[in-house]
């Protein structure tokens, strides 16, 4: 008889092949549908940072499910308002309509299922320290109750915690290395950095300690109250009626009004005796004559402590690399200076040249800058270096330890509020986070290609 070929076997090895080929598809598609992370849930949290110069709304964002020791809070959404709280002191009322528009901003970038649960905090720094009034206080903390928040209030930080705050929202997420923070505000400044030559001992009052991603960690920091760039300058203003001021440039002419200049509790003691009501303040742009009047705001002549910075503050020997934020991001970034491998002398000499610049010049050269901010860089320039140097020490040698920066890693603003929030919230990292051993797509990757050699060993 003849052997009659059967056509279903080799019909049927190709059937059972197609099939175990969809069949690991199948497995491999149905593996990575199901281990695709979830779409994800956000909690949220509002912080007003209440400067003395503008109320900024930030909004931060972090996954709801994961545990809160990976450092994941990030800013969301942001929005300024011009000007501080505390110029509202003749009509709190208006200081409160001034965040409306911000809080309704704020509304439609946080889902509303997540209003109700969502903490809202309002820190208030030196133009309040320095005002400190009631009223407005009430006014404002007024509007944001009408906003469907969770409400926590509203206070005045202290300068240590607004030294402090800023400094863990410059090392969260970085465990790398840890950096000093430096803020130049409009009212007040900070400095913050951990140092071996300091545990507290010899100045109490400059300590604060935290736990960090495992480590704890002895902080020195201090606020100058009445140091912020636009309190300084009252300051250097104030001094012998101002009349040819090397802080400001060449035909640069302005009637002013004295009272004015003495409206604040930091120059208020300076006023002279029957000053006239207006004043001609005209510049005459001479660096090294600005840099003086600077130096003369800052009493170095007595210290009880083994060193200090200024006015007989406590400050241990500079240590590590810092990032300063803020109005020192502003100035540098306006002079085109934020990169610090430019020697120190270069960036004195590029300063002392706009300061001789005749103002008519200045303004020509920057048309796209505000004419209030353009006018004051001058100062803000010598103000920023004297600070520096004269002040805190930084030498020619450790100028390049300063990073000047604006944003954080992912877009955070550099500032008190994220360290704030997450001290609120009892989100401060304490311990390294754990990583997984392979990133998400390695591993479907690693998987996959197993799988498929399986199958190929499989067939043949
Ligand atoms: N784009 C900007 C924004 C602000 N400024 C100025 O920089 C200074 C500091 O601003 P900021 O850090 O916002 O100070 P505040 O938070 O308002 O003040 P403080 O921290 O002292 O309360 C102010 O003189 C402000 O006018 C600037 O030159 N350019
Ligand atoms: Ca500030």
């Amino acid at each position: 008889a003849m052997k009659e070929k059967n056509p279903w076997h080799k019909s049927g090895i190709v059937i059972v092949a197609v099939i175990a080929v969809v069949a690991v598809v199948a497995l491999v598609v149905v593996f990575v549908v199901q281990n695709m992370p979830l779409p994800q849930k956000y909690k949220y949290g509002i912080v007003l940072d209440a400067g003395s110069s503008h109320t900024t709304v930030f909004i931060y964002e972090w996954p709801a499910e994961k545990d809160n020791n990976t450092g994941r809070a990030e800013q969301k959404h942001s929005c300024n308002v011009k000007p501080g709280i505390s110029s509202y002191a003749g009509t709190p009322w208006k200081a409160g309509q001034s965040l409306r528009e911000c809080m309704r901003e704020a509304e439609k970038n946080i889902p509303k299922q997540r209003h109700a649960q969502t903490p809202l905090y309002l820190g208030a720094t030196a133009g309040m320290r320095l005002l400190a009034s009631d009223e407005v206080f009430r006014a404002v903390s007024e509007t944001l109750q009408t906003f469907p928040f969770s409400y926590q209030g509203a206070r005045i930080l202290s300068g240590q915690e607004e030294g402090a705050f800023g400094w863990v929202t410059v090392n969260y997420l970085d465990d790398r290395l840890k950096q000093g923070a430096l803020d130049l505000g409009g009212a007040s400044t900070q400095i913050s950095f951990v140092s071996k030559m300091f545990d507290g001992s010899e100045s109490p009052g400059n300590s604060v300690t935290f736990r960090l991603y495992g480590n704890d960690y002895n902080l020195y920091t201090h606020s100058f109250l009445c140091y912020g760039k636009d309190q300084a300058l009252k300051m250097a203003l104030s001094g012998p009626p101002a009349i040819r001021d090397p802080c400001f440039h060449p035909e640069y002419v302005e009637t002013k009004e004295y009272s004015k200049l003495y409206d604040s509790p930091c120059v208020s003691d300076r006023k002279p005796q029957g000053a006239p009501a207006f004043f001609q303040h005209t510049g005459i742009g001479n660096f090294q004559q600005c840099q003086d009047v600077v130096r003369s705001l800052f009493n170095f002549s007595q210290c009880k402590y083994s060193q200090c910075s200024l006015n007989g503050v406590y400050q241990p020997p500079l240590q590590g690399v810092f990032g300063a934020f803020s109005a020192y991001y502003y100035i540098m970034d306006f002079f085109n200076l934020t990169d610090t491998s430019i020697p120190l002398d270069t960036v004195k000499e590029r300063i002392a040249r706009f300061c001789a610049t005749p103002w008519q010049q200045v303004k020509q050269q920057n048309p796209g800058i505000k004419l209030k901010y353009l006018v004051g860089y001058c100062f803000a320039g010598t103000y920023l270096l004297t600070l520096l140097t004269d002040g805190y020490n930084f030498t020619s040698e450790t100028y390049s330890n300063i990073k000047f920066i604006h944003k954080q890693i992912k877009g955070s603003d550099a500032g008190w509020t994220l360290g704030y929030m997450l001290n609120l919230t009892n989100m401060i990292p304490a311990e390294a986070p754990n990583e997984p051993p392979l990133p998400y797509a390695g591993y479907v990757v690693i998987v996959t290609v197993i799988i498929i050699l399986l199958v190929v060993l499989f067939l043949f």
